[in-house]
């Protein structure tokens, strides 16, 4: 699950555990009640860091976990996917400047999770950021592919993280424009983000602004992530099965 710790005027909401930190309805809803938090004690000078234990950040959606679903409407895979646009609209809507330190592996939805944060830090020792889907035979979401198109700038890197399933190391990820600075370990990249995070509060944004205009910025985002997207009917087999959640 997560805890919220605060250090100064900086939230740190760490994803707890040695796990793959699968993103499913108990992780996602974990995470949101810690951000629901963070707002709720936000102040014209707060921002937040989210981050990991372990060698994840996240490896993505509880793929088991839906593949196990009993209900032919396949209930599960549309409430994972349900969750985490609710989790990244929060996300987009806090009234602080938000950071992801990237101290794992982040797949796919992990990956996402990790690029709907302002800023993205990441330790260069080890750890991928890796949009799997072609590599797992799942089409992508459009809203994922929504988000990567807001926050990265070149079509051709586009094509290299979703056509490529790239696995991106954070000094390619410098170099790509994906993350903003890589880090010798994880301890270095949280108290990097800390350091980030503490600038930033300096300025005493008004948050409701400053949330208003991140908004605005990722309006493109926000418009897809609000559309219904739902699984297609049931009973398809599993080749065609990629084709059925692809809308999630
Ligand atoms: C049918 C109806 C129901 C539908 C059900 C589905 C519902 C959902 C629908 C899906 C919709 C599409 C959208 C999908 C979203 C998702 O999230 S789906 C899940 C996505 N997740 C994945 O695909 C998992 C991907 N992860 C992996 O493949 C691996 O975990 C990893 C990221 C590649 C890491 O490998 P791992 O072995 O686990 O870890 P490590 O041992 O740490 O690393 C492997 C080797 O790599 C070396 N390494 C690590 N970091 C670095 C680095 N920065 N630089 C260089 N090398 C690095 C590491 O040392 C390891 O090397 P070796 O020791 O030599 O192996």
């Amino acid at each position: 699950m997560c805890t919220l710790e605060r250090r100064g005027d900086v939230f740190i909401l760490t994803i707890t555990g040695g796990d793959e930190h699968r993103l499913n309805p108990e992780l996602i809803d974990s995470i949101r009640v810690a951000l629901a938090r963070a707002k709720s004690e936000s102040t014209r000078s707060t921002a937040l860091i989210t981050t990991a234990q372990g060698k994840f950040f996240s490896n993505g959606y509880d793929l088991s976990w839906a593949l196990s679903d009993p209900d032919p409407a396949r209930l599960r895979s549309k409430t994972m996917s349900k969750k985490l646009r609710l989790l990244v609209e929060e996300l987009i809507s806090l009234p602080m400047p938000t950071i992801a330190a990237v101290t794992g592996h982040a797949s796919a939805a992990g990956f996402i999770l990790a690029l709907s944060h302002d800023y993205l830090l990441m330790r260069k020792d080890r750890g991928y950021l890796y949009m799997s889907e072609l590599d797992i035979n799942y089409d992508i979401p459009r809203w994922f592919v929504q988000v990567v198109k807001n926050k990265i700038g070149s079509p051709k890197i586009w094509r290299s993280v979703v056509l490529t399933a790239a696995k991106i190391t954070a000094a390619v990820g410098v170099d790509w424009g994906i993350v903003d600075s890589a880090h010798g370990s994880a301890e270095e990249t949280v108290d990097a983000a800390v350091k980030l995070g503490m600038d930033l509060v300096r300025r005493k944004w008004d948050g409701k602004v400053y949330a208003a205009n991140r908004r605005a910025v990722l309006a493109d985002v926000l418009a897809v992530l609000g559309s219904d997207e739902t699984v297609g009917d049931s009973g398809e087999d599993d080749a065609s099965q990629s084709k059925v959640v692809s809308r999630l």
